[in-house]
């Protein structure tokens, strides 16, 4: 196979596709070649399509050439079934976009369950890939989960299992949701730190950690959330082998959820704290990033939501705050008395005053009200190969 060039590869890669009859399947592959430092095409080039080819696996391929590009191939494509899975080469960013283009099919679900999905981390935020490999020991540096992202994804024996996926509400849209909801001060840095994305890559992160603890900044708004309670629901990690079946043919034979099934707990009290945040973030896995986790307790498949916040008024001094982010790559913030934890099975966040961006899943969203409700919804990721 030639390289791909981003005017042929689609065309080129459809006929592949046809040829091959010894495959064992076919995957859906959309590289986002500006995405981290701009290396994903030759990711693919070079590591990707070589070890497909290899293992007999088929692919079509689509390089993305904008937001939404992803999203409006999703939401259209007719023939998604016979597809064994999806591959992204980006960050989280358009894992989001990928399962929220899927969310405007009217098979939403059943897709979202029965085409799993495989990350080869090329973005600064691969937050969803780490918290699945974990699970399976893979060491948390950069070139570990690289290794072996490379290698699930290339897998003639790849399997996939379930993550739990959250209904979000916003003013002008709902999302589905896999990873976190960030208000404050780690939404800043995740934002404002995009400009860096090119020359410092995951770096950017501690780098205006640095910037927004002396520059510090407060928010004001109203937290309103319920306790999970587990109401005899036992999420599971429905494990499959990928090349099993098609998804056409895991949707046929599965008992899948059809629409949106909330994990209801209207019987838990409602805590409302309205006061000046420091920082609000939630988060639905345990890793957001190559490093250590922010919730080492978060399960895959779990449809708790863990809730965190600080609050202006127990800070001490700035100090405190770059002691709390550093905390945080160091994996001690939980022992840190002004960090405020709770699990929860839905919470509503309203900001009361013009700072700081809603950051869902480590994309911007444009509302100053966001409702997140955990459901027994799940999507499906690549994971291991045995
Ligand atoms: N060709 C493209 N050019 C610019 N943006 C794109 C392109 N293709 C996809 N995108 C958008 O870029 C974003 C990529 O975010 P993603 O997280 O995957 O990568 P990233 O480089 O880590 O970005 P971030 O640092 O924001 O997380 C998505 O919102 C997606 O819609």
């Amino acid at each position: 196979m030639s390289k791909a060039s981003k005017k042929s590869a689609p065309q080129q890669n459809k006929q592949s596709l046809k040829k091959n009859e010894k495959s064992h399947g076919a995957l859906l592959i959309f590289v986002n070649p500006h995405s981290g430092q701009g290396k994903s095409l030759d990711t693919f080039n070079n590591k990707v399509a070589p070890k497909l080819d290899q293992n007999n696996i088929r692919y079509e391929l689509i390089i993305t050439d904008g937001p939404n590009h992803a999203r409006t191939v999703l939401m259209e494509k007719g023939d998604l079934g016979t597809f064994n899975g999806l591959l992204i080469l980006s960050g989280d960013g358009l894992v989001f976009e990928a399962v929220n283009g899927i969310l405007g099919r009217d098979d939403a679900m059943q897709i979202l369950k029965s085409l799993p999905i495989a990350i080869v981390p090329s973005g600064s935020g691969n937050g969803l890939l780490c918290s699945v490999l974990s699970k399976y020991g893979t060491e948390m540096n950069p070139k570990a989960v690289m290794e072996r992202a490379l290698e699930i994804a290339t897998s003639s024996s790849a399997k996939a299992e379930s993550v739990a996926l959250y209904s979000v509400k916003t003013e002008k849209e709902n999302y589905g949701s896999f990873l976190s909801i960030g208000w404050g001060l780690m939404a800043d840095i995740d934002i404002e730190s995009e400009k860096w994305r090119k020359s410092l890559g995951s770096f950017r992160f501690t780098a205006m950690g640095v910037v927004r603890s002396i520059v510090l900044r407060s928010y004001k708004g109203r937290l309103t959330y319920r306790l999970y309670e587990p109401n005899d629901y036992q999420p599971k990690s429905n494990k499959f082998d990928v090349y099993e079946n098609s998804t056409q043919e895991r949707i046929e034979k599965g008992n899948n959820l059809k629409t949106w099934e909330l994990h209801e707990n209207s019987a838990g009290e409602e805590i409302v704290v309205e006061d000046v945040f420091l920082n609000v973030y939630a988060v639905t896995l345990s890793h957001i990033a190559a490093d250590g986790p922010y919730a080492p307790s978060a399960q895959l498949e779990d449809n708790r939501i863990h809730l965190s916040y600080v609050l202006l008024k127990d800070i001490g001094t700035r100090i405190d705050v770059a002691r709390y982010l550093l905390a945080i790559e160091h994996q001690k913030h939980l022992n840190m008395a002004f960090l405020k934890t709770v699990e929860v099975s839905s919470f509503k966040l309203e900001v009361l005053d013009n700072s700081s961006y809603i950051v869902l899943d480590g994309e911007k969203v444009d509302t100053k009200t966001i409702e997140v409700q955990s459901t027994r919804n799940t999507i499906s990721v690549f994971s291991s190969t045995d």
